[in-house]
């Protein structure tokens, strides 16, 4: 239902793009049409997240914070997390959790909800697809993938990680290709893949055209991916080597060039959240299962969308690796 509800403000948002704004602000108004689905689907978030918000204030009212639990800090759910923070703020007021307002949590909760989940998913089917596709690639992140479990300390393999074929946040540090094949598959298939700005002043751009003042501006990060002059001739081949420098290091591309996450001020807050999830699903789902690409004659495309989704969804046969 949650889902659906968020599917649903998607699709609202997408609608906003297209018809003019006093066509929806006035279906705003009268409740009618998409903008009724909006309200909708924000009801059903509303009682999801202030339910959830409301449980946990109720739980932690009845514990009794003291200085010890606060480095337990990474163990803790985000609601807790920020009323710890909150009451850090405040100099250790007792009553910090009737304080922090419910709005300012379920927002919270919403903006990293709304900005993680679909773009997560979307960033991991196509790394998928992309390696399945590519078999040298996929032979050398599994040779890279090996060389870390060589390594790995006997206790860690004692203790059952080895098992869960699941990397340390060390050990996802030390694989630079998977991280070059996560940037190929991030710069050919953006999971936002068009954004818009909009002008606070008449200005002329570096390309030369004018805008003029509150004129929207939209440009498709998924376009730009595939443009020669900038990333070169072979920009639509999938090369994770572009990534890594001659000493084998990952490459620094500046933000203005590899717009994934934006850049600037608006850079996505989530980006290092982003590659860790992607890295860590990644090697443990490449390590333990191989994913076979089924050609039932439909080809894989995009899906227009807010989040670049594949149209028809990926269908692969999954099979457990023993090689190992
Ligand atoms: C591969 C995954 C992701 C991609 C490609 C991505 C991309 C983006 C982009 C393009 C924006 C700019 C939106 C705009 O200004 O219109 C953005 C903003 C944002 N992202 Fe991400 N994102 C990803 C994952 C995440 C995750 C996991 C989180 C946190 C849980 C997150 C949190 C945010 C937040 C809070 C903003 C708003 C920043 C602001 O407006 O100042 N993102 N993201």
């Amino acid at each position: 239902m949650c889902g659906k509800a968020f599917d649903q403000l998607e699709e609202v948002v997408i609608y906003r793009f297209i018809v003019p704004m006093c066509v929806w602000r006035l279906q705003r108004r009268l409740k009618i049409g998409m903008e009724w689905k909006f309200i909708r689907a924000w009801s059903t978030l509303d009682q999801l997240l202030y339910g959830s918000i409301n449980r946990k204030k109720q739980e932690l009212a009845t514990k009794n914070f003291v200085d010890n639990d606060v480095h337990k800090i990474n163990k803790m759910d985000l609601v807790t997390q920020i009323l710890i923070m909150e009451d850090e703020d405040d100099g250790g007021d007792e009553k910090f959790i009737d304080k922090t307002s419910n709005k300012f949590l379920r927002d919270t909760a919403f903006t990293l909800i709304a900005a993680g989940r679909d773009t997560v998913a979307a960033a991991l089917t196509w790394l998928i697809w992309c390696v399945a596709n590519h078999p040298v690639v996929e032979k050398r992140i599994l040779e890279e993938l090996k060389q870390v479990m060589a390594v790995r300390p006997s206790s860690a393999i004692d203790d059952g990680e080895e098992k869960g074929g699941f990397f340390r946040n060390d050990e996802l540090n030390k694989l630079v290709y998977l991280h070059a094949t996560v940037c190929e598959t991030l710069r050919l298939y953006p999971p936002v893949p068009f954004e818009h700005k909009c002008t606070v002043e008449a200005d002329v751009l570096p390309s030369g055209h004018t805008v003029r003042k509150e004129e929207r501006i939209i440009f498709s990060i998924y376009a730009m991916a595939r443009m020669e002059e900038i990333w070169g001739e072979d920009c639509l081949e999938f090369k994770p080597e572009r990534w890594i420098s001659e000493k084998g290091t990952i490459l620094h591309v500046p933000s203005y060039k590899f717009m994934t996450f934006l850049t600037g001020t608006r850079t996505c807050l989530g980006k290092n959240m982003s590659f860790t999830q992607v890295k860590s699903l990644a090697s443990a789902l490449l390590w333990n299962y191989k994913f076979e690409l089924i050609n039932d004659g439909c080809s894989v495309k995009p899906a227009v969308g807010m989040v670049l989704f594949m149209k028809d969804g990926l269908k692969t046969r999954v099979s457990k690796r023993d090689h190992w």
